[in-house]
């Protein structure tokens, strides 16, 4: 058995989103055959989205005849990114944004982080708003981050996140008051000095509308992809098209659409009604040729975990459900993008 006939046996392996075969794509980084075992490198980027497991259940499959072990690593093909990049140990950023405040932004943002750690994935939570933080009460967390002699900061960890927030450091009730410049100073010293360590996510919280925040976060950090969250109402859409529009002009792929408060499913009666309209999230998404990544209900549960610090995800019930569905989306549209870069980067650049 060699290297070739390896590939060959792979390209039978059909990529759930991307048309093509994994060699084809140039998805195959390396292979290493001996006696017993196989090694492969697969160009895989969304750590626990569920098609990138399925690729390599399929890569299994594929060699199963071949008697050997199948040792599988994931790894972006060298040379995709720059040594100097910014957060190189956080594999994907994700930038949750919504055009409109209350929506449900910081709620999706803690159930999509809870959401991926509980799937196995190493997470890290940002909350950039800094003037409505709410990420550490609704993860219950009063730890403030740990510093070390040599002046960073290590985030305090709750359900398997680690997090970081405005709020850590200017204290719950301060007034702020600050202009743009300083805010870039706070966001820059909060990426730059913090120890997140290894990660497989980075979700950050980004204040509403598209002011100062939401630019210096899209300058400052490298990002994979934004969520956009919206309610059914019209105003709110118009709002989010905006949001829609910043990301574009930074040329930040949108991962889909959410719509929040979508239905209410009233507990005495067990109807279902419509509070805010509903489909309104899922047309915007087909308008604008998105994803939509799933329609959250309205469910006094949902408010009563982001107040009392546990992420609706966490639980059971249909919430939950549409709450890990959602995260299962995003993960896959991650990994559609990171294949993406990777495949277009294969085919670029010449072989070594
Ligand atoms: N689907 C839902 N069902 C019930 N309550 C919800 C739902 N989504 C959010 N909420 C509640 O609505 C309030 C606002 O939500 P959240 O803070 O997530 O919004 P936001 O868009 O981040 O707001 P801000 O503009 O302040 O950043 C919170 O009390 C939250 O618990």
């Amino acid at each position: 058995m060699n290297p070739d006939e390896v590939r060959s046996l792979l390209s039978s392996v059909e990529d759930p989103d991307l048309d093509d075969d994994i060699v084809s794509l140039g998805l195959v980084n390396a292979i290493d055959v001996d006696a017993e075992t196989i090694r492969l490198s697969l160009a895989l980027g969304a750590p626990y989205a569920p098609h990138e497991s399925q690729i390599a259940d399929q890569v299994r499959d594929a060699l199963a005849d071949t008697d050997r072990e199948i040792e599988l690593t994931a790894a972006m093909p060298p040379g995709l990114h720059t040594d100097e990049e910014v957060l190189p140990n956080i594999q994907n950023i994700i930038a949750v944004a919504s055009g409109k405040g209350g929506v449900g932004k910081s709620t999706v943002s803690v159930n999509l982080a809870a959401g991926l750690a509980k799937r196995g994935a190493r997470v890290g939570l940002f909350d950039t708003d800094i003037y409505g933080p709410n990420v550490p009460r609704m993860v219950d967390s009063e730890d403030a981050p740990e510093a070390t002699d040599d002046k960073t900061l290590i985030p305090p960890e709750k359900y398997g996140l680690k997090l970081m927030s405005m709020d850590f450091l200017v204290g719950p009730d301060d007034p702020v008051i600050w202009r743009g410049p300083m805010v870039h100073k706070m966001l820059t010293q909060l990426v730059e000095d913090v120890e997140w360590g290894q990660l497989d996510y980075l979700v950050v919280d980004l204040p509403p509308g598209t002011g100062d925040t939401q630019l210096t976060v899209l300058q400052t950090l490298p990002l994979t992809g934004a969520v956009i969250v919206t309610t059914p109402q019209e105003v709110a859409i118009d709002d989010a098209v905006k949001g829609l529009r910043m990301f574009g002009e930074h040329e930040t792929p949108v991962l889909g659409i959410v719509e929040n408060m979508s239905s209410f499913r009233c507990p005495d009666c067990g109807g279902s009604h419509d509070i805010f309209g509903s489909g309104g999230g899922e047309d915007f998404a087909d308008e604008e040729n998105l994803p939509f990544l799933g329609a959250i209900p309205l469910d006094p549960a949902i408010r009563a975990g982001g107040d009392g610090g546990e992420p609706i995800v966490r639980s059971d019930g249909e919430t939950a459900t549409a709450f890990q569905a959602m995260t299962e989306r995003v993960a896959n549209n991650i990994g559609i993008v990171r294949r993406q870069q990777a495949s277009t980067h294969a085919k670029t650049t010449p072989e070594q």
